[in-house]
């Protein structure tokens, strides 16, 4: 590394900080992906009762957006089929929103009869990942989640869109951030109100990020975006802080950590959301998120999978803390 690389870094990191104190960073949204994208790579079927009680209880903990559902094709994941199932009997909190993540216009049906307000779509960033994925290439994706955008914009539903594989796809290597912006805009002509970029391997790194969000922010402002990272090389919560220094104001994440995609190979479980609200709690940022009922929710749902959780800050915390307030204040070191 040379001097000069090594003074900008050491500025970069410094002004980091000095942000991080300060009050510059904004209120951070967190989209809570567990119950769809943590538990569809799970090879063991948990059952519908297990599912709604993990939504119910991130809902208690105070998550206000709880991805709960796929209607894909059940012969490509099974663990989603009971999908409506879970829909038609999740307890809907007041002002907690439950999207459901849809392939075409089949699962947008489904959707619909489960009365569902918001359908997220998902095209990939790479031609390899999309034919495993959708089987199809991104342009045909494209034209099908079209459709399903166009239906649900008509029936005054809201649209998300995900891009998959925005930094680099286990089938086809690096991705370059032109086409993810390129694929972004287009999304946003169908209609999403926002789109989430997806590091669904987890190779992104605080430079790639910066890279793909120099690009994206070229068709989209900060707020229209929400950044999902796996965690694959623990590179979550640092390209997380190179996200927000673009203003980025949503997060996706996913409870004990757990996720996958059954079509990505090498891809491992996303952010866990006890780590980032303990991260947001150390930017001193209040979430409104009850951190003992969210480490609650990872040990159940880890405990009924019977296997450790993923999140540090789930293990770290063990029975220490009782109170929200005491973690809130360890986590900004307000002792
Ligand atoms: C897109 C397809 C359907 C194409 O799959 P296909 O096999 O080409 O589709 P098809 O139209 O030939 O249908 C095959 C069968 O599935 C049925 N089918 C078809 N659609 C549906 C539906 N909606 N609901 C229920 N059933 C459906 C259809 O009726 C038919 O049944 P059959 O006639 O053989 O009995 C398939 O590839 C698929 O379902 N893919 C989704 C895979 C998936 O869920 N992957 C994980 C989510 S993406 C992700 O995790 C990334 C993300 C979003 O999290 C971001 C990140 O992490 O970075």
């Amino acid at each position: 590394m040379t001097h000069v690389t090594k003074t900008i870094n050491s500025k970069l990191i410094k002004s980091l900080i000095y942000r991080s104190l300060s009050t510059a960073v904004p209120q951070i949204r967190i989209y809570e992906v567990g119950p769809r994208d943590g538990l569809q790579n799970e090879s063991k079927f948990v059952p519908t009762e297990i599912k709604i009680e993990l939504i119910n209880k991130l809902a208690a903990a105070g998550i206000k957006d709880i991805e709960s559902a796929s209607f894909v094709s059940p012969k490509w994941v099974k663990q989603m089929s009971d999908g409506v199932d879970v829909m038609k009997n999740v307890p809907r909190a007041p002002g907690v929103n439950y999207p459901v993540l849809v392939p075409n216009l089949k699962g947008y049906d489904t959707a619909k009869q489960c009365n569902v307000e918001e359908v997220a779509i998902f095209p990939a960033g790479s031609e390899g990942f999309s034919q495993k994925n959708l089987n199809c290439s991104v342009e045909e994706g494209l034209k099908r989640f079209k459709l399903v955008a166009d239906q649900a914009v008509k029936d005054g539903l809201r649209v998300r869109g995900y891009v998959s594989c925005v930094v680099g796809c286990p089938y086809d290597g690096p991705v370059h951030p032109k086409g993810i912006a390129k694929i972004t805009e287009q999304l946003f002509e169908m209609g999403c109100y926002e789109v989430s970029l997806g590091d669904t391997i987890g190779v992104g790194t605080a430079g790639s990020v910066k890279r793909l969000m120099q690009e994206v922010l070229t068709v989209a402002k900060p707020e229209q975006l929400a950044l999902h990272f796996h965690d694959t090389y623990g590179q979550a919560l640092s390209n997380l802080l190179a996200g927000l220094e673009f203003g980025i104001k949503t997060v996706d994440s996913s409870i004990s950590g757990l996720g996958g995609c059954p079509y990505a190979r090498g891809a491992s479980g996303n952010l866990a959301t006890e780590d980032l609200v303990y991260f947001l709690y150390g930017l001193g940022l209040n979430t409104h998120i009850d951190l003992v009922k969210l480490i609650e929710a990872g040990r159940y749902i880890s405990n009924y999978l019977g296997k450790p959780t993923e999140s540090k800050v789930n293990r770290a915390i063990g029975d220490r803390f009782k109170n929200h307030n005491d973690i809130a204040k360890l986590a900004s070191c307000d002792v």
